[in-house]
């Protein structure tokens, strides 16, 4: 028999979310006879142990008899049973200093860790993500953003919000005013983006036409990386030369900084990626957008504008486009940035749902198998050892 746990959330501040909803632990233990699942119980998570009582999961504190255990986040070094399997995401495979501790526990105490963010597919691209959800929220916060800014109209905020299904019905009889939105990206934050451009019925527009036009309804358009960068050298774009050099690409969003009320911004992005605009463009007097929704969230990173995390309860700064620095949030003549680091927190049922769903469909059975090359790509330690993938974290493992 295989033993499955779902570990309690530790780590500060406590996340609400999980791998498996009491519905998936059902649905596994009726589908998969040699599987049990336990759920350790939590007074945080955001299904309630007695939805887990009521599909039937066992709830023990004790997970000693598990050989895996499933989590969400970095599980606190103290908290680690020796010998088992962990999967969760550690933020260790960049050497990150706040998690060497964790990690050369993890060694210490023979554990196996199977790292969420490195199980990929055989193209590379990622199997699990929380990023459709993040999408989904930050593009409702921009909006309601949008809507105290300029008064016009208000939306209820997400996490008032039982689930997504209750987000969609606030939608019923919302009337937006004319406004632009920009979507950066194409990756799993855009998708959720798209989806609540959908829901609320923004039309979409194509970059060259939202660029010349004006609308009597809202509109939005979509630039993907092949829309937002050219290179230098001969004005093309090429998807595996971006992403191998992308510090030889301009970035072409300048002119949309005319065209735009509210950026939705969901590339993926890093140091050597020309940022989407300048402080001083910022400062002119065409800069038009009002709103930053900047879901990508790096401070100081795509968007310059971006000058740190803001959190759930208190969502949006201002951000003075000539002091650069930041303000009340809802002023008429500053720039609102929505950079919340944690936005599938607010809807943490339907985003535990949509990562079981993956969790399910792509790596269950990797579980079930005596060698999975997918399991195996993603170890990061094996039985207290670094795997030969990861020994370049050696010198951060070791004591
Ligand atoms: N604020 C939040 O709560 C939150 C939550 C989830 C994700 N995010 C962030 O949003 C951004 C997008 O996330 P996502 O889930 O859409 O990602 P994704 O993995 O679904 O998509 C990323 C896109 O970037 C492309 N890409 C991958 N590697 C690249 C490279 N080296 N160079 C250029 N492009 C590359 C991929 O082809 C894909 O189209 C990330 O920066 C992520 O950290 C923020």
């Amino acid at each position: 028999m295989l033993q499955i746990g779902l570990i309690r959330e530790e780590k500060q501040p406590h996340d609400n979310r999980v791998a498996f909803t009491p519905l998936q632990c059902q649905w596994i233990t009726r589908n998969y006879p040699q599987v049990n699942i336990t759920v350790q119980p939590s007074d945080w998570r955001c299904f309630k142990n007695d939805e887990y009582l009521k599909a039937g999961v066992t709830l023990s504190e004790d997970l000693s008899h598990c050989q895996i255990l499933l989590g969400i986040k970095e599980v606190p070094p103290e908290k680690l049973l020796a010998g088992k399997t962990y999967l969760f995401f550690s933020h260790t495979r960049k050497k990150q200093p706040q998690n060497q501790h964790l990690l050369q526990t993890i060694l210490q105490k023979n554990i196996t860790l199977i790292d969420y963010e490195c199980l990929v597919h055989e193209d590379g691209q990622r199997i699990l993500g929380f990023g459709f959800f993040a999408g989904v929220v930050g593009a409702h916060n921009g909006i309601l953003t949008y809507g105290k800014k300029t008064r016009t109209f208000s939306l209820t905020p997400v996490h008032e919000c039982h689930d997504f299904k209750e987000l969609i019905n606030h939608y019923f009889g919302t009337k937006l005013p004319p406004l632009k939105i920009a979507i950066t990206g194409s990756g799993r934050v855009a998708a959720g983006t798209l989806e609540v451009m959908g829901l609320l019925g923004i039309k979409y527009i194509p970059p060259e036409e939202y660029l010349i036009n004006n609308y009597a309804y809202p509109v939005y358009t979509q630039l993907k990386a092949g829309e937002l960068y050219l290179r230098r050298t001969d004005k093309t774009y090429s998807r595996e030369d971006f992403h191998l050099h992308p510090d030889k690409y301009d970035c072409r969003f300048l002119p949309f900084v005319t065209a735009t009320d509210i950026l939705m911004n969901g590339i993926y992005w890093d140091e050597r990626i020309a940022p989407l605009f300048t402080w001083t463009d910022l400062a002119k007097d065409n800069f038009r957008i009002k709103v930053i929704a900047d879901i990508t969230d790096d401070t100081n990173g795509s968007v310059p504008s971006n000058l740190g995390d803001s959190t759930i309860e208190d969502p949006v700064y201002g951000v003075d486009r000539h002091t650069h620095l930041k303000t009340a949030p809802y002023l008429s003549d500053t720039v609102d940035m929505m950079c919340v680091s944690n936005l599938p927190n607010e809807l943490p049922r339907d985003a535990s749902q949509y990562f079981g769903d993956q969790l399910m469909k792509y790596v269950f059975d990797e579980l079930l198998k005596e060698h999975s090359d997918t399991l195996h790509n993603a170890t990061i330690a094996q039985q207290g050892h670094l795997t030969e993938r990861f020994s370049y974290l050696q010198d951060y493992a070791d004591l």
